[in-house]
Parts: C-alpha cells; structure tokens; sequence
C-alpha cells in the first residue's frame, strides 16, 4: 500500500478549549492513519498549558478504507454531509440528457410530495431530498417549481448537487419556454443596505480592520451578518477575546536602528511574508458572490497562508485553481461522523495539494448563537417558520461526527471558542500562561493563536508571547462581504503596515527579535507580575534564547 505523508496543522477544540496543532500525519492507505504532533494553535479559545499537547504517540484511526475511487467522487465538503454522494462526473441518466421539459410543466411540482427546481437550466426532482435537506424542507419548497439558480449558487458549492442521487436529475428545461427575467423588487432592508454600499469608501479608504466591521453590519445580508457576527449567545467569550489584548502592554527597546526590517518569517514550514493566516472560516459567498475564491487570491497576492473551511461555500477545485503557482493552502476538516469520509476528504486535498490540515475538534456539542438563529428568521420572515429555527451554524454542521474521542485522536489536547463555547479563557491568555509555566513547549512545537484579533499591535504582541503566526477569521469574512478581494487585500495591508509599526517602535526589525520580555501584563511589571523570558536552551528558533536586549 501507499504512503503518503501530510504536513498536518490541527484546530484542536476540546473541553471547552481551543488549539491548533500542526501535525505531521502520515497517512497510511491501508487502513490506518498516523499522527505526529509538530505544532499546536491555540485557536479562539484556548487550551490548559499542560493540556496542550497530547501523548506523542501515533494512533491508528481505524477502519478507513481509502482507495482511488472513494476519494475521486469526493465532493467539496459542504456538499459532503454524510449523506451518499454522488459524483458529478458519473454519467447522468440518458434519458436526463434527452428530455427537455417546459416550465409550465415544472411549475406544476410544488409541494413536499412532489417537488421540482431548475438549477443551471436542469431540472431536478427533489422530493425525495427535502426531508434531508440541511437547510430545512421549507427552503426548498420556496423555490418549487422555479428557477433557483441564484439562490442555490449564493449559498452552495457549485458540486452540492451530486449530493443528489443521480435519478434526481430528470431533464433539461426547454429555454424557450422560460419568462423573460422579472424585475427584482427590492425590499425595504436591502434597499437601506444599498444605499449604504453607495456611500461606503472604498477598500484602499478603509483605515483600521474595525471599518470593515462596520460597513459590513450596513452592507451584508441579515444572514450573513448575524451569522458572521454571531458568537456564544452571551457574548462572554467573544468580548473576553477582545479585553484580553489591552490586558498586555509593550515594553519598547530604543534607539536602535530601525532604518530596515522585514515581517518575513515562516511557520510549518511554510514561508510567508508576515506571520498572519487567514482563520478557516465557512460560508465566504453568503458576503460576496466569488466567496473564499477572494481569500485565495488576496493571500496569494501578498504571500499569507490562507486555512479553508471544511464549510468553505466555494468548491476545492475552485480554491485550489485559483492559487498563484506555489501558492500554499491548508485545510482544515472536522471529523464526519462517517470517518472514511474524512479519511477520503484527507487524501483529496493532499492530492490537491494542501499543505497542512487544521483538525477542527471542539463541535461536539452545539452552540447558542441567538444572533445566527433570528438573522435567518428576519431574513425568512413570511415563510412558515420551523419548528426548531436552526441558524446557518447548526445548518451546516450536520454531519459533524459528536463522538469523538481520544481514540480517534489522542494526540492533542484542547479546544473552538467565542463561537463554540462560553466562559473560555481568551487564547492571548493561554499564551501568556503558556510561556510562565511551559515555555519548553515554545522549543517543541509551533504555537498559532486565534480569536479576537484586530490589528497589527495584537498579532505583535502574540508574536512576541511566542506565537508562530496568527488567525484572523471575521476580518477577511468582513473585507469580503463589503469589497471582495480588494477588501481582503486591504485587510492584509493594514496588517502589515501596524506591524511594521508596532516592531519598529518596540526596537524589533526582524520577528526573530520578538521577545516575550517585550510584552507583559498592564501595571508595574514586578514580583508576580514580572516579565517573562524564553528559556535559555540553544537553538535558533526565536523564542529560544533568554533575552540580552
Ligand atoms: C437542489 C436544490 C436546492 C435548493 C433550492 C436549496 C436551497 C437552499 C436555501 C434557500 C437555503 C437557505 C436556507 C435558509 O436561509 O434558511 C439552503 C441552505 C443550505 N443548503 Fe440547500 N438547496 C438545495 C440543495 C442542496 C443540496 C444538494 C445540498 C447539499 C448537501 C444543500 C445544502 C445546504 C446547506 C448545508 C445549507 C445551509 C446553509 C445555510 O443555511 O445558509 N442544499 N439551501
Ligand atoms: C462566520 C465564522 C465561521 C467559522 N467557520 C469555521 C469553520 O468552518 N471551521 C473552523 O475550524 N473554524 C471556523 N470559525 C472559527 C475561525 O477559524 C477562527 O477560530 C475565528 O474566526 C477567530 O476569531 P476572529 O473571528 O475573532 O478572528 C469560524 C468563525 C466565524 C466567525
């Protein structure tokens, strides 16, 4: 059997605590994958310092049979929900390629017994699909008997449809039968948010990464806001994610030259222009119709490291076709609750080429987002409302597998956050707690840390604390949502530029010459409360010596 090794970044979310790990998997075909800890991320939330890293062992996930043909009918993942798949490229059905119906007569198939939609100028019978369909029956039904292609491509992978079975498809629809388009009437709501995209600045206008905060609350759909905004229905965690940054002040160095200088660095291997990456964030096209496609090129264009989402809304061929050559992608997974799914997902985007996976592990319980759940209920009202309204979170986390355990992983320890689950310490924290009481663990592993993030005087301090690189998730998703790619790569250069700024004035030209001792809790820095230094054991990592500056 093959071997096939993957450079592996996890996004450990346990007990309520949150890490990213960066791993390097070595996947065996056979039926066994084997994990070995590289590096850990402290995500949103954050991990125990002594929790953080897992036994070292290598852990057979068993019972996976991976073989070409399980992975070549892959689809993108948030078409991948556990449901049977079917491929695109399997021939359809003869008699689908023949028939061309006209759209009276699909008008007639309306209701939950007998339900048709035209996507693409196909036509599909989804009666059989509704029950199951994860964003509810009555989304669908709303659009029975119609063309509901806009609809279906704002908010699904372009290959969601082979999650059809392939009988589903039963013709084309006979384009001479169709009405000329109508004229969309506007409603009241997005008249106002499109008079505020008129007034909104451009992107090189935007001067903070809170600026795209709030047009995006102007700008954006209901649901894309709320569910974008959205975190634990009480907020704490979220807030607390935030406070944990003015928690921290600088202690500069001066005078020293600082007439040159660079944010180049790498982590995982990876060499990046500034340790920044964008965070693994789903459902991109809900802000903007290119979705993640924006991200790729935009951290292309500016040489960061960008994490796909499991629940990314563009397709990964999509994504990875949009690289620049060279350009290196992670990805991140949760684990299906039908394991050789992910072990055929995993084998997929390493084909593709992504260079590390961030394992996603703390959505074994639900979480309240009030905000997400009535964004979709404003955005549906009219329509007869579910029984159990769900927000586009719980929407697409439907095939998340709720019972893993150690015995899937036990590599990692940890943790999600300000989303996933309240009364978490903030990762900036953890980091600090991290390098007081394990600062060996700087020496043996990659740390990343995410979660409340906001400018480039944040991604120094962490930087300084030991981290690696850092996520930022809601800004791009913002940047996104008001100006596309021309948002995210403003986002990228404000980074840079406050960066920039924040070392020179701190008396760093280089992110090697980040020290822990420059960053420390407000207040006086004495007895308990004292800076803290990197161990002094040789290596040349930059956090690894103790500090002469
Ligand atoms: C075939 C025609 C389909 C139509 C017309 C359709 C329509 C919709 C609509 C209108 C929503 C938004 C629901 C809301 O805002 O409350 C939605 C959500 C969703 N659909 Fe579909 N869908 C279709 C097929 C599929 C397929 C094949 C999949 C694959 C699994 C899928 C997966 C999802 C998911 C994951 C969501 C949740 C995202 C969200 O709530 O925003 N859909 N769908
Ligand atoms: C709208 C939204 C969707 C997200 N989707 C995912 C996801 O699909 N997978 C994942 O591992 N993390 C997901 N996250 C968490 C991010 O990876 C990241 O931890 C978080 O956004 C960092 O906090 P920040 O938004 O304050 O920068 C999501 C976050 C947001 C805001």
């Amino acid at each position: 059997m093959n071997e096939v090794s993957v450079n592996q970044m996890q996004h450990n979310r346990f007990d309520h605590r949150s890490a990213l790990v960066d791993c390097e998997i070595n996947v065996k075909v056979s039926s066994a994958i084997l994990f070995d800890v590289k590096a850990i991320c402290i995500s949103e939330r954050s991990p125990n310092p002594t929790e953080v890293i897992g036994p070292e062992s290598t852990t057979p996930w068993d019972s996976v049979d991976l073989t070409a043909s399980t992975f070549d009918s892959v689809t993108s993942p948030l078409a991948f929900s556990g449901y049977p798949s079917f491929s695109q490229e399997q021939e359809q059905p003869d008699h689908a390629q023949e028939r061309l119906i006209s759209y009276e007569e699909v008008q007639k198939h309306t209701s939950a017994d007998d339900c048709w939609v035209i996507i693409e100028g196909n036509i599909y019978d989804i009666t059989s699909f509704l029950k199951i369909h994860p964003g509810g029956e009555q989304a669908i039904l709303t659009e029975a008997g119609k063309d509901a292609t806009e609809i279906f491509s704002k908010l699904h992978p372009s290959d969601a449809l082979s999650t059809l079975p392939q009988e589903a498809l039963i013709g084309a629809v006979d384009p001479t039968t169709l009405p000329a388009p109508e004229e969309k009437v506007l409603t009241e709501e997005e008249e106002r948010r499109q008079a505020a995209r008129e007034e909104m600045p451009d992107a090189h206008q935007m001067l903070l990464l809170q600026d795209f905060e709030y047009w995006a609350e102007q700008v954006l759909s209901d649901t894309a806001w709320s569910y974008y905004r959205s975190a634990t229905d009480e907020e704490r965690s979220f807030r607390e994610n935030r406070e944990a940054f003015s928690r921290y002040f600088f202690r500069p160095r001066i005078l020293r030259d600082m007439s040159i200088g660079s944010t180049e660095t790498s982590f995982l291997g990876i060499p990046v222009t500034m340790p920044i990456f964008i965070a693994p964030a789903a459902m991109a096209k809900l802000g903007h119709p290119l979705g993640e496609i924006n991200l790729t090129k935009a951290a292309g264009e500016y040489g960061i490291v960008q994490a796909i989402s499991a629940n990314a809304s563009c397709t990964l061929e999509e994504l990875f076709n949009a690289r620049k050559d060279g350009q290196p992608l992670v990805f991140q997974i949760y684990l299906n609750k039908d394991r050789s799914a992910s072990a055929s997902l995993l084998q997929k985007v390493e084909r593709l080429g992504a260079k590390a996976i961030i394992f996603t592990v703390d959505t074994l319980g639900d979480s309240k987002r009030t905000m997400d759940v009535r964004g979709k209920l404003n955005a549906t009202k009219g329509a007869p409302a579910p029984r159990t309204p769900l927000g586009v979170g719980a929407a697409i986390s439907g095939y998340q597998a709720r019972d893993m355990t150690w015995s899937d992983i036990d590599f990692i320890r940890s943790n999600h956050g300000g989303r996933q689950a309240d009364y978490a310490p903030a990762p900036l924290d953890i980091l600090y707690e991290m390098r007081a009481l394990r600062p060996d663990l700087f020496l043996k592993t990659e740390v990343m840390i995410d979660g409340g993030i906001r400018s480039g005087a944040d991604v120094v301090k962490a930087l300084a604390l030991g981290a690696k690189a850092v996520g930022l998730g809601r800004p791009f998703l913002y940047a996104n949502g008001t100006h596309g790619q021309d948002g995210c790569s403003r986002v990228i250069e404000i980074l840079h530029e406050e960066i920039t700024n924040t070392m020179r004035n701190l008396g760093a030209s280089t992110i090697q010459e980040l020290k822990p001792e420059m960053v420390g809790p407000a207040g006086a820095w004495v007895g308990a409360n004292r800076p803290l230094y990197a161990p002094a054991i040789s290596g040349n990592s930059s956090h690894d010596q103790r500090s002469r500056l």
